[in-house]
């Protein structure tokens, strides 16, 4: 149902005592006397009052605007949208508001004389110049005087300015902790700073203010952001770390949204000016952000004097050789063998491979290997247990739920790279260039992960001389943040690499990895529609995904799945096939609504005692990272002994951590997500949707990593061609200088040249249309966004070479592989993909209809109830058991 907009009621009332306050906000409740209201029913002498408010006092009146609200525990309370301190209205108010007491030093005489000086402006004139009391009172007096008065007044009058310019009272708030008094003259004066200074506000956002503050649409401080802003924008959504002139220009244009020649001029302007600024970097005809092309630059060169470097182990291949220690007996193939020598002798390597081709096997031998090689080392050279120390094996992964595998799987406490670098909320990290990290050899698992930003930090915190291995599947998508880490260290050859290509944990048989492997070379396998053993597909039009889904999620839970072991996947949040749609479904099925069931609501979700839920944003204080996956195992009321304010407790894998009202926005449900968030984890039985809407987020790679996240079995639900256009389209191209930056200088322009000239092939189509983050969220473009279904197939052909070359040149051992077919031009596969679009849904592919019903299963297989979880652990008599029939309405 729309919300009903409605004019803010008024209540001005005397502030009897604050009943809540927030630690990290201004959020606070307030319990209220009402001397005047236009709110018609209420005849209440008090009122509970809930908002951002700066240090109100008790005792003191204000005037509060916003809406009657009633709460589902604790009744009609005014919610309130903004509100006014009622200055003291006379000279002798004045007096009495200056001798309260809240301002040291300053009692009635005091109080008095400044009021005599001042006149009933006083509290402005101080405001805006604290030295009108020079004179009058000591100086410590007077800026304690001055200083108390912006804490509450300041706050106050940035919180009404905000409310006339169109800022939240949050943002309000956090522009007075990031500016102090300076707020509101930064606002007014100089709005644009704020681009290049403050956090989470967008160009749009600070453009409206400046305007309010009378900046015309051609002054130099609004274009040098404009342009600052659209070329940020626009790398941070493609991912690339520079842009040509060209993109630079379309991106600047986009976000000043002219195109005019005096603008062209002035955007030509504005970039030497951010140049000399040392804001953005000009290179060979691309603009960098500095500090991307910061990081660039610094990770090169760490890995380069990495490589050179000789660590305190000794790692001769013969050291190696007489150490080797496979964990669980187990008989590596040759490949993997050579794999664990080359990450030993290299002080870098990257490891990459598929699921299952044995990554962690390789990691585990890897950790056992070096433990024995320090031990050995210790006793011959007589080293004591602090070397040993020094030396020890570090493991970490971008998200929490792979460090907590990596602990599982080897033994070896695994953290994030987020709290291995110390990195706080906010602060710099605790370990970095001048303080490094300590360790020998330092394992990073899922580094297909790993932006830029992250690898500057991890790789400026590793001691000089410290043994690297990066493992990941160059296949998953690229990191979420921009730069192209993974890639381009293995495409640059300058560093050692494996491949790891046979399969072994699903074995001949598992038509998963079959599918995920076809679709990496750029097909669709003619058997698709087929179900296999452990796949099954399901077409459907998109308007049918809920329903499907439905289904499907019905037939699993009758079959004994758990919440924990099902995933529904889908690339963007939005539309009826979208992520927030499936949730709900998923949540009504897992976890229906009991009587008397606690729920707590957060936005538009509400979320239930059991519900599977996923946090959304780092929280390293509290060691929770974006991804990380856990339970509701307790909702507590405020109005419950002992309970301060409604909270909901989450079980992360073991650890519990409370979420408050100002910290609810950090969670959603986790029944569906998108392929984004699943990134790193891994699941039973993945439910992967797929429809012509997500467009402009497919590709091989999305695809690829949501198949691969699925252990055992396999459900794919919607539109043929979404799945054949993804199928048949590379990841874009991403424009990143560290590839170049690793190999020399003459070599490395030839490369970027011929990546130039790929990525204009698409800059048509850019800085058009919708814009998507990298975790499916739809936003209108306020730069540019690159239409992935113009980007150029070279990123797969490149891929491909990749393979070839590092099998041939780092890997000699390994088995070669036949280069895949290469996919069909992007033009005619848009064309095709936007005529399936269009087919009616009786014209759909039909589902395949096979006759055995879910519930039969058991029975007709001769399973008992009892036998019946055992054989979904087998994938041979998994999900695949459930057929098409079981899944789809009847009416079908
Ligand atoms: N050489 C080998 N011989 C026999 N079994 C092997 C070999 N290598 C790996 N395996 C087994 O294959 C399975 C998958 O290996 P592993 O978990 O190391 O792969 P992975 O690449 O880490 O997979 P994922 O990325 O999906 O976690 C494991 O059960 C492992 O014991």
């Amino acid at each position: 149902m729309a919300r009903t907009i409605r004019e803010d009621n008024q209540i001005t009332g005397t502030l009897q005592n604050v009943i809540f306050s927030a630690n990290d906000s201004y959020f606070k409740i307030l319990s209220v006397t009402v001397n005047e209201t236009d709110l018609e029913d209420w005849d209440e002498e008090e009122i509970i009052v809930t908002g951002t408010f700066a240090s109100v006092k008790p005792g003191s009146t204000y005037a509060f605007f916003g809406q009657l609200v009633t709460h589902p525990k604790y009744g009609q309370q005014f919610q309130a949208a903004r509100y006014e301190n009622q200055m003291p209205a006379d000279e002798k108010g004045l007096v009495a508001f200056f001798a309260s007491g809240d301002f040291p030093g300053v009692g009635k005489k005091t109080a008095e004389k400044i009021v005599d000086h001042l006149g009933q402006d006083a509290i402005d004139l101080i405001l805006a110049d604290s030295s009108v009391l020079t004179g009058l009172v000591k100086p410590k007096v007077a800026a304690d005087l001055a200083e108390k008065l912006q804490e509450n007044l300041g706050l106050e009058k940035l919180f009404l300015l905000g409310h006339q310019i169109g800022l939240s009272a949050d943002v309000a708030g956090r522009l007075f902790d990031h500016y102090g008094e300076e707020a509101q003259e930064v606002l007014q004066k100089t709005p644009y700073r704020l681009v290049y200074e403050f956090d989470g506000l967008p160009f749009k956002k600070v453009d409206a203010i400046a305007k309010q503050a009378g900046f015309p649409d051609d002054h130099p401080d609004r274009i040098q952001a404009g342009v600052y802003a659209g070329i940020l924008n626009a790398c941070y959504s493609a991912g690339h770390t520079y842009l040509t002139v060209d993109q630079a220009l379309a991106a600047a244009q986009s976000t000043l949204q002219s195109n005019s020649s005096s603008m062209q001029t002035a955007i030509d302007q504005a970039l030497g000016a951010l140049v000399s600024q040392e804001r953005l970097i000009y290179e060979d005809g691309n603009y960098s952000p500095t500090d991307l092309k910061g990081a660039e630059v610094l990770v090169s060169s760490k890995v380069k004097s990495l490589l050179k470097a000789k660590s305190a182990v000794q790692t001769t291949p013969d050291l190696v050789d007489t150490t080797f220690v496979v964990p669980e007996n187990l008989d590596l193939d040759e490949v993997q063998r050579a794999a664990v020598e080359a990450a030993l002798t290299n002080q870098v390597f990257v490891l990459t491979g598929g699921p299952g081709t044995g990554k962690t096997t390789v990691t585990k031998t890897l950790v056992a290997t070096w433990e024995a090689l320090v031990r050995h080392q210790a006793q011959s050279q007589g080293r004591d247990k602090e070397w040993a120390k020094q030396n020890r094996v570090r493991l970490a992964s971008p998200t929490g739920r792979a460090a907590k595998r990596m602990t599982e799987i080897t033994g070896y406490e695994a953290t994030t790279i987020h709290r291995l670098l110390g990195i706080t909320d906010g602060d710099d990290a605790e370990f970095d260039a001048d303080n490094p990290i300590s360790g020998g050899l330092l394992i990073i698992d899922e580094a297909s992960m790993l932006d830029i930003s992250l690898a500057e930090s991890l790789f400026a915190a590793l001691p000089k001389d410290m043994h690297i291995v990066l493992v990941g599947d160059a296949d998953q998508l690229p990191s979420v943040g921009p730069g192209n880490v993974l890639y381009d260290l293995i495409q640059s050859q300058v560093v050692p690499h494996v491949a790891l290509e046979r399969i072994y944990r699903q074995g001949k048989g598992s038509s998963i990895s079959a599918l995920a492997q076809s679709i990496n070379a750029g097909i669709l396998p003619k058997d698709f529609e087929e179900n296999q053993s452990d796949r099954s597909t399901f077409l459907t039009t998109a308007d049918q995904v809920p329903r499907a889904v439905s289904q499907v999620l019905q037939a699993a839970v009758k079959k004994g799945f758990t919440a924990d072991q099902v995933q529904v996947l889908a690339p963007m949040y939005k539309t009826p096939a979208g992520v927030l749609a499936l949730n709900q479904i998923a949540q009504d099925l897992f976890n229906p609504v009991k009587p008397g069931q606690k729920t707590l609501q957060q936005g538009e979700t509400i979320f239930r005692l059991g519900d599977k839920v996923l946090q959304l944003e780092n929280d390293s204080e509290r060691d929770i990272y974006n991804g990380d996956m856990g339970q509701v195992i307790a909702i507590h009321y405020k109005k419950e002994p002992g309970v301060a304010a409604d909270s909901l407790v989450v079980d992360f894998d073991g650890q519990e951590v409370w979420y408050t009202s100002k910290t609810l926005n950090q969670l959603t449900l986790a029944y569906a997500t998108t392929i984004h968030k699943a990134q790193g984890n891994e699941f039973k039985l993945v439910i992967l949707v797929l429809t012509g809407q997500f467009k402009i987020m497919l590709n091989q790679n999305l695809v690829y990593t949501a198949i691969t996240r699925a252990k055992e079995s396999l459900v794919m639900v919607g539109d043929y061609s979404a799945y054949e256009y993804a199928a048949t389209h590379p990841v874009p191209v991403r424009q990143t200088f560290l590839q170049e930056l690793l190999v020399d200088q003459q070599n490395g322009r030839r490369a970027t040249r011929a990546k130039q000239a790929d990525s204009r092939v698409g800059q048509l189509a850019e800085h058009q249309g919708q814009k998507v983050d990298r975790d499916g969220q739809t936003t209108n473009l306020d730069s540019q966004s690159a239409s992935r279904a113009d980007q150029p197939a070279s990123q797969q052909s490149q891929k491909n070479a990749v393979k070839q070359e590092t099998i041939q040149q780092s890997q000699p051992t390994a088995v070669k592989q036949e280069a895949p077919r290469q996919p069909q031009s992007a033009d005619s596969r848009s064309a095709e993909f936007d005529q399936r679009s269009l087919t009616s849904s009786s014209q759909q592919k039909p589902a395949v209809q096979t006759p055995l019903a879910a519930d039969q299963i058991a029975g007709e297989s001769g399973l008992t109830t009892a036998t019946l979880a055992q054989a979904m652990a087998n994938p041979m008599i998994g999900m695949a058991d459930l057929k098409p029939a079981d899944f789809m309405p009847e009416s079908r």
